[in-house]
């Protein structure tokens, strides 16, 4: 997995249809996905509850490209191995889920993935300051966790500011989770974002026997995210 800056679009698979994830993500990449997003939730956490790494494992042979890992689940630690072993090319794990979150990167970089941290809109970039030798990747939730299709949260984009100037040049992925669509993108574009995670805004109007539309939503956030 290479660095670069260039927008990439991660669509969420919890907008999927949940009955047929393997053919979801081959056609999202065949439509024009970049990395294929896939939220791992507990109901504890979070109040939802998604799925855990067999379906990880299972959906892996069907993703050609980053399979991208985000974990809101608590504890963290004891499941590293297993969404790795699933063959997860990001983890990403959030700063609120317990006590020890440079242990966790050191675990997620460990067992041979590149490792995210999160942040849940309430948390300031500020948590991640002793972190960034650490990751790869710093997810900035613009949406609390647990759920798709909810509203953007535009007080995050000052967060987004702040990560880009922290980061400088050091070859982290800034991405953005929740509620990024056309009008938003763009946004946090601007701000220093490079990895667009979108759900509802990519799966709208679409089907696996009907995937033109995610390839329109893609293109329509990649260009407006051009700026
Ligand atoms: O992590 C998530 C929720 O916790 C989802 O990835 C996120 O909300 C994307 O969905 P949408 O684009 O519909 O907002």
């Amino acid at each position: 997995m290479s660095f670069d800056r260039t927008i990439k679009i991660a669509p969420s698979i919890l907008s999927a249809d949940f009955a047929n994830f393997g053919v979801e993500c081959e056609v999202i990449e065949a439509q024009g996905a970049d990395w294929v997003h896939v939220d791992v939730m507990d109901g504890h956490f979070v109040p939802n509850i998604t799925f855990g790494p067999a379906t990880c494992a299972a959906i892996r042979p069907h993703i050609k490209g980053v399979m991208d890992v985000h974990l809101m689940i608590a504890p963290v630690d004891p499941y590293i191995e297993g969404f790795a072993n699933a063959g997860a090319d990001v983890i990403t794990a959030h700063v609120e889920a317990g006590p020890h979150i440079h242990r966790t990167l050191q675990a997620i970089r460990g067992a041979g993935a590149k490792a995210g941290v999160a942040l849940n809109p309430g948390t300031p970039a500020s948590s991640v300051e002793m972190l960034l030798d650490m990751v790869d990747l710093v997810c900035v939730m613009t949406v609390n966790p647990g759920f798709g299709g909810q509203k953007f949260i535009h007080s995050q984009i000052e967060k987004v500011r702040e990560l880009r100037a922290m980061i400088g040049d050091r070859p982290i992925h800034i991405e953005i989770d929740g509620g990024v669509d056309p009008t938003t993108a763009p946004l946090v574009a601007a701000a220093g974002a490079d990895v667009l995670v979108a759900g509802s805004a990519v799966f709208r109007g679409g089907s696996i026997t009907n995937p033109a539309p995610y390839g329109e939503n893609i293109r329509a956030i990649r260009a407006a995210a051009v700026v």
